[in-house]
C-alpha cells in the first residue's frame, strides 16, 4: 500500500500540489490524469524520493520514503529517460537491472522473451547504444526494464506517449495481464483517456495540483473523463 498524506509542494510561492490523502492498496492499477501542469510528475517524483514534499509525508509499505531507503528494494519506475544509461546496450542494460533485483539470466532471458512481440525486432540483437535508439524505442527498454524482476510497486509516467499505435496496443495488453497476474501495484500517468480507463482500477484526476475525482472504472469511467475534460 501507498500513502500520501497532507501533501504538499511549493516553487517559490507557487503551490504546484496539494493533496490531502491519496492511499493506493496493493496490487491497485492506479492511474493518474490531469491537464499540462496538473502535478502528475511531481506526485510521481515525491513517491520516488526524487524531490521533498514542502509538507506530508508519503508512505510506500509503510516505509517513509524520505527517511529509510528500504522501499527500493521493492519499487521500480521509468518516468523518463534519465532513467536510461546511454552507452549501454539493450541487453547490457537488462543485464544490469537483473543483477540489481536478483534476478538470474535464465530468468532474465525467459523474461526478455515475453516481450519480444513489443520489441518489434528493433531492441535485442541490434548492437545500438541506447543513447542511439529513437525516442520510441528508448521508451520501451525503459518500460521493460522496470518490469524486470516484478517489483511489488512500478510508477510509469506517461508510458504511452511517443509510442506508435500498434506498440500503444501491445503495451495495454501487457499492463493489463501485468495487473490481472500479478499482484504488482502499478502507477500509471496517461493523456490518453481511453487507454488508462482501460489498463486501471482506478482513476484519479488532478488539477491544478487537487484531487477532483477519484473514480472506480466502470463502463462509465471514459464518457465522464470525456465530459469533464471537454468542459
Ligand atoms: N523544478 C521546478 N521549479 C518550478 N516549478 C516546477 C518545477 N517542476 C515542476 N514545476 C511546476 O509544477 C507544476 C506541475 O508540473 P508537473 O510536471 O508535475 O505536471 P504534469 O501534470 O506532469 O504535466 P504534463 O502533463 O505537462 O507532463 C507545473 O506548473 C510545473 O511548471
Amino acid at each position: 500500500m501507498i500513502s500520501a498524506t497532507e501533501i504538499t509542494k511549493k516553487y517559490g510561492d507557487k503551490q504546484v500540489l496539494n493533496i490531502e490523502e491519496i492511499t493506493i492498496p496493493s496490487g491497485q492499477s492506479f492511474g493518474l490524469v490531469g491537464n499540462n501542469g496538473a502535478g502528475k510528475t511531481t506526485f510521481f517524483n515525491l513517491i520516488l524520493d526524487l524531490i521533498q514534499p514542502t509538507t506530508g509525508k508519503i508512505k510506500n509499505k509503510e516505509v517513509d520514503v524520505r527517511h529509510n531507503e528500504d522501499w527500493k528494494n521493492f519499487t521500480s519506475a521509468y518516468l523518463d529517460e534519465s532513467f536510461l544509461i546511454g552507452y549501454l546496450k539493450p541487453e547490457e542494460y537488462f543485464e544490469f537491472i537483473a543483477k540489481l533485483r536478483n534476478v538470474n539470466d535464465a530468468d532474465l532471458q525467459n523474461a526478455l522473451m515475453q516481450y519480444e512481440e513489443l520489441f518489434n525486432g528493433e531492441i535485442l540483437g541490434q548492437k545500438k547504444f541506447l543513447r542511439d535508439l529513437s525516442k520510441g524505442n528508448q521508451k520501451k527498454v525503459g518500460i521493460v526494464g522496470a518490469l524486470i524482476g516484478q517489483p511489488e510497486v512500478i510508477v510509469l509516467d506517461e508510458p504511452f506517449a511517443n509510442l506508435d499505435p500498434t506498440t500503444q496496443i501491445k503495451l495495454k495488453k501487457l499492463l493489463k495481464e501485468l495487473n490481472q497476474t500479478t499482484n504488482s501495484t502499478l502507477l500509471i500517468s496517461s493523456h490518453d483517456l481511453g487507454h488508462i480507463t482501460e489498463v486501471c482500477d482506478r482513476i484519479v484526476v488532478l488539477e491544478k495540483g487537487e484531487v477532483t475525482k477519484d473514480l472506480k472504472t466502470s463502463e462509465e469511467t471514459l464518457k465522464e473523463l470525456e465530459i469533464f475534460f471537454s468542459s
